[in-house]
């Protein structure tokens, strides 16, 4: 039975994930954090039992698995409290610097403890992140478009981030398009030459497209969360594969 403290319960991700755990025989929700939380368990519909937070250094419970979705500003002061109290972090939210994960990838190293940091938990999205990956190989010329809902806190999002470092990590470095810009920002944020385009509307959940340009050809990869049920299939198996990691690693293709 995996004892699960939920960060970000309140959230439109927490709330599926409150579902997702009580669908769930072998996930029993011990705690659940937030700052403006100020009621009791039972007034959040959950049992009586479930301990509430709303400051940090008051989380003091016997859990296995931190699970956030939070906000950019809290993610990491979040993650490095579950690896400093021997909690496997499974992270969602999005908005860690380079140096934040690698920071918390050598505390991690040091506790011997496993944990999970996934820009997205979607199965739809790391495919289409590991297509796009084996695509610009071959087709060097290529645009991140992301779209999302109007609420998202961050841009680009972790998804097309992630998706522009893995298509850096194989795409022949050379220069794109020389279009001079009349409209400030009109080519996208760059990522090593890689433009990404930041969509945000109402009636969106998640979707991604990467579009490649060859001579006299194209390609377009795109995926779809219509609903936030996509990414629970993903958190449930980070939570039941989390310990046998032995430190934070990034990616859920890591344990697929
Ligand atoms: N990896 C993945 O597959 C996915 C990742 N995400 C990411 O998950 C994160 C959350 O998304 P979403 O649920 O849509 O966002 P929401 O804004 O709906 O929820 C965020 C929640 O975090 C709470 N919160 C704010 N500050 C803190 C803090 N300091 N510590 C703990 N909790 C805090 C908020 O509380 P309050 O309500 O009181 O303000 C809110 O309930 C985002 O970073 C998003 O990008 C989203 C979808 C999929
Ligand atoms: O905020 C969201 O909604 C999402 N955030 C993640 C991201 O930034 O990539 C995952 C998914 O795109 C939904």
């Amino acid at each position: 039975m995996a004892k699960i403290i939920l960060a970000g319960f309140k959230g439109s991700m927490g709330q599926k994930a409150l579902k997702m755990i009580a669908d769930t025989p072998e996930f029993d929700l011990v705690g659940v954090y937030s700052p403006s939380a100020n009621q009791s368990a039972t007034s959040y519909g959950l049992a009586e039992e479930v301990a509430v937070f709303n400051q940090l250094d008051q989380v003091k419970l016997a859990a296995d698995i931190w699970l956030d979705f939070t906000t950019p500003s809290a993610v990491y002061q979040n993650t490095r409290f579950a690896i400093e109290h021997g909690l496997h972090p499974v992270v969602g939210t999005t908005g860690l610097s380079d140096e934040q994960e690698q920071e918390l990838i050598e505390l991690s190293q040091k506790q011997g403890l496993g944990g999970l940091i996934a820009p997205n938990f979607g199965l739809s999205a790391v495919l289409l992140m590991q297509f796009a990956q084996k695509a610009a190989q071959y087709f060097p010329d290529v645009e991140i478009i992301e779209m999302h809902h109007e609420d998202k806190k961050d841009a680009p999002s972790g998804t097309a981030l992630m998706t522009a470092k893995m298509i850096d990590e194989v795409r022949p470095e050379h220069e794109q398009g020389h279009s001079k810009e009349t409209l400030a920002g009109v080519r996208g944020g760059d990522y090593n030459g890689i433009r990404v385009h930041a969509v945000r509307l109402p009636g969106y959940i998640a979707h991604e497209e990467v579009l490649f340009g060859g001579p006299g050809e194209g390609l377009t990869i795109r995926q779809d969360s219509f609903d936030r049920a996509s990414f629970m299939q993903g958190v449930k198996l980070a939570i039941n594969k989390v310990d046998q990691l032995d430190q934070l690693t990034i990616g859920l293709e890591k344990i697929l």
